[in-house]
C-alpha cells in the first residue's frame, strides 16, 4: 500500500484492471485472482523489493555439499533482499515497477533463484500459497472497493517509508489513509460492509 501511494500511476493502473475484469457491480471474489495479471505483478514486485523475511532462516549443512567449498556444519543465512535487488540480474533494482513481471515466467515460488521471498527446496515456507492468495485478495478488495488517498496536504513524496527490522520487516509507523467508497452502495450492502464510509484507517502493511 505504501508503494501504491508513492506511485499513483501504478495505483491507477491496478484500479483500472480491476474495473475492466470485475466491473463495478460486485466485489472481487477469490476465483477472479487468476485473471488479474497486473495485481499479481504488484504482489510479486512487493515481495521482490520488500521481502518480509529479508534474511532467511539460518540453516546448516550436515555434510559438505558436492561442488561447493563449504565444509559440513556450515551455517548458511540467505540474504533474500540482496538476491532480489541484485543489479546484475534486475534492471533499476530499487525501482518499484510491477510491469517487470508482465509477460515474464519469473515467479516467487522457489523455482527462480533470482527471487526467493519464501525460500526454496524442502524448507520452503509451507504457508506460501495461503500468503499469496490472502495478500492478493485483500489488496484487490481494498483497491477495487475504495478510493485510497493521502490525508489533505500530503503528496506521494511525503509518504513515510521507515521500516521496522526484526525476524520480519514491517512498517515502523502506521500509514494514514483516507478511504472512500467507489462502488454503488448496494454492492457494499450485499457484502455486509455497510460500515465502510469515509474514515481514516491506519494500515500496518
Ligand atoms: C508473505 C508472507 C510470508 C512470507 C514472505 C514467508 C516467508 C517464509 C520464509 C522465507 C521462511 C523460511 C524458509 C526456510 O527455512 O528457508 C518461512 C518459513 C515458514 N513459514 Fe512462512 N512466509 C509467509 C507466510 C506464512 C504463512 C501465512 C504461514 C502459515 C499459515 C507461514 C508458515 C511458515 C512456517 C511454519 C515456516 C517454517 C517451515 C520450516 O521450518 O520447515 N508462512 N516463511
Amino acid at each position: 500500500m505504501t508503494e501504491l501511494l508513492r506511485h499513483p500511476n501504478i495505483m491507477e493502473r491496478l484500479q483500472s484492471e480491476l474495473d475492466d475484469v470485475i466491473g463495478k457491480e460486485r466485489m472481487v471474489e477469490e476465483p477472479d485472482l487468476r485473471n488479474l495479471e497486473y495485481l499479481q505483478a504488484v504482489v510479486k514486485e512487493t515481495l521482490r523489493l520488500h521481502p518480509p523475511a529479508m534474511l532467511g532462516v539460518p540453516h546448516s549443512t550436515t555434510e559438505a555439499p558436492k561442488d561447493t567449498i563449504s565444509p559440513a556444519n556450515t551455517r548458511v543465512i540467505v540474504n533474500v533482499h540482496a538476491i532480489s535487488t541484485d543489479p546484475k540480474v534486475w534492471e533499476n533494482p530499487l525501482k518499484f515497477d510491477p510491469s517487470r513481471f508482465l509477460n515474464s515466467r519469473m515467479d516467487v515460488k522457489g523455482q527462480h533463484y533470482e527471487i526467493l521471498p519464501f525460500s526454496s527446496g524442502r524448507r520452503l515456507c509451507p504457508g506460501m500459497n495461503l500468503a499469496l492468495v490472502s495478500v492478493a485478495y485483500t489488496l484487490a478488495q481494498l483497491v477495487h472497493a475504495c478510493s485510497i488517498s493521502l490525508p489533505e496536504g500530503l503528496t506521494p513524496l511525503d509518504v513515510d517509508v521507515e521500516q521496522r527490522f526484526g525476524i520480519t520487516v514491517g512498517k515502523r509507523n502506521p500509514l494514514n489513509l483516507l478511504l472512500t467508497r467507489r462502488l454503488p452502495s448496494d454492492v457494499y450492502h450485499k457484502a455486509g460492509l455497510n460500515g465502510i464510509g469515509q474514515s481514516r484507517i491506519p494500515v500496518d502493511t
